[in-house]
């Protein structure tokens, strides 16, 4: 099997990690977790969501987060935006990247976006316009691309007809989303069979859950297929508000341990992203959910 060269590691713990948190994390926290994830190389940090706070409380600080992060040279702090009112909102706060977010399975899109699978494609259509108008890079997600928490397991070719429609829409990446983390590298591999025949490889992201520890297996098949760009949660925070029982991201120190080992170039520090796990862990009074970060305990908190 050959590897790619290099990875992006796309950072969503400040995002995917943090909306499903039941104790409020104050905006300080989040601020102190971006700055410390820009500071140890990361190139793209998911910052927060502009969706509704009846919906997803603790993502209610969005502007406040963007306000209050130091913005690196060379990092991109992109937002979820599921809707018109959620994109203006998230560029007045100064986001120059935004992802919208569907998915496979017609339930969670009722559960997760209050709409069909349809309905949320034509929802985003004036994003895109507006977007492209304002020259914002759009990203697409697409959910439950192995299996769902209401439907079970999905039909792949569902999940590269969403993902095409969504490409053909403007979206520069797919990242494809084991949002309840079923899936297997063999679900894996039958997924990226169908979604490769309709989108090039170097469009797509991998987003891997990691409730039945199989994120890193799947990220490896995923690597061995040319994906370059992998989503990754410090600490493994996290889970879906609307996938019960989802665990959090594949942690983004577990990653980047397996990476570094595979000799595949990222740009990121391993020591300071096991500081930052170890500081939002602390924070929420419980350990990381990441072997990396608990085999590599810092001595001193920075
Ligand atoms: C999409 C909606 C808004 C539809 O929700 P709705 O209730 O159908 O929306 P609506 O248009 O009827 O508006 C109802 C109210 O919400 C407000 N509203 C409407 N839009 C916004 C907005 N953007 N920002 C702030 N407020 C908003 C709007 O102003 C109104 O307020 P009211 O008049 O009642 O006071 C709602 O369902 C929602 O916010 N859903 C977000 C759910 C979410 O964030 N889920 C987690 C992220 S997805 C995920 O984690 C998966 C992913 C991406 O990581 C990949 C993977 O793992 O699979």
């Amino acid at each position: 099997m050959s590897f790619p060269t290099h990875v992006t590691l796309y950072e969503v713990g400040p995002r995917d990690g943090l909306q499903n948190e039941k104790q409020t994390v104050p905006t300080e926290v989040k601020v102190d977790l971006i700055n410390r994830l820009s500071a140890a190389g990361i190139p793209k940090i998911e910052a927060t969501s502009f969706v509704s706070p009846k919906w997803v409380p603790q993502m209610a600080d969005n502007a406040q987060v963007m306000a209050a992060i130091s913005r690196k040279a060379g990092v991109t702090y992109p937002v979820l935006t599921p809707n018109m009112q959620g994109y203006e909102a998230a560029v007045a706060a100064g986001a120059t990247e935004v992802a919208i977010f569907g998915a496979a399975s017609e339930s969670f899109s009722q559960k997760n976006i209050n709409c069909s699978i349809a309905e949320s494609l034509a929802r985003f259509e004036p994003i895109m316009d507006r977007a492209k108008k304002d020259q914002i890079a759009v990203r697409g997600y697409v959910s439950c691309v192995v299996g769902c928490p209401y439907e079970g397991w999905i039909d792949p070719a569902v999940v590269a007809d969403v993902a095409a429609k969504m490409g053909d829409m403007g979206c520069y990446e797919i990242s494809l989303g084991d949002t309840i983390g079923v899936g297997t590298p063999k679900d894996i591999n039958l997924m990226l069979d169908a979604v490769l025949t309709k989108l090039p490889v170097a469009q797509l992201a991998l987003h891997c859950h990691d409730t039945y520890g199989q994120a890193l297996a799947n990220i490896y098949a995923g690597l061995g297929r040319g994906i370059t760009v992998i989503d990754s949660s410090v600490a493994g925070l996290g889970g879906c508000p609307y996938a019960k029982g989802a665990s959090g991201n594949v942690a983004t120190e577990d990653v980047l341990y397996m990476l570094d080992g595979l000799g595949i170039e990222t740009g990121v520090d391993l020591g300071k992203v096991i500081a930052a796990a170890w500081a939002i862990s602390d924070f929420l009074r419980r350990p990381p959910a990441s072997k990396v970060a608990i085999a590599r305990r810092p001595q001193q908190q920075t």
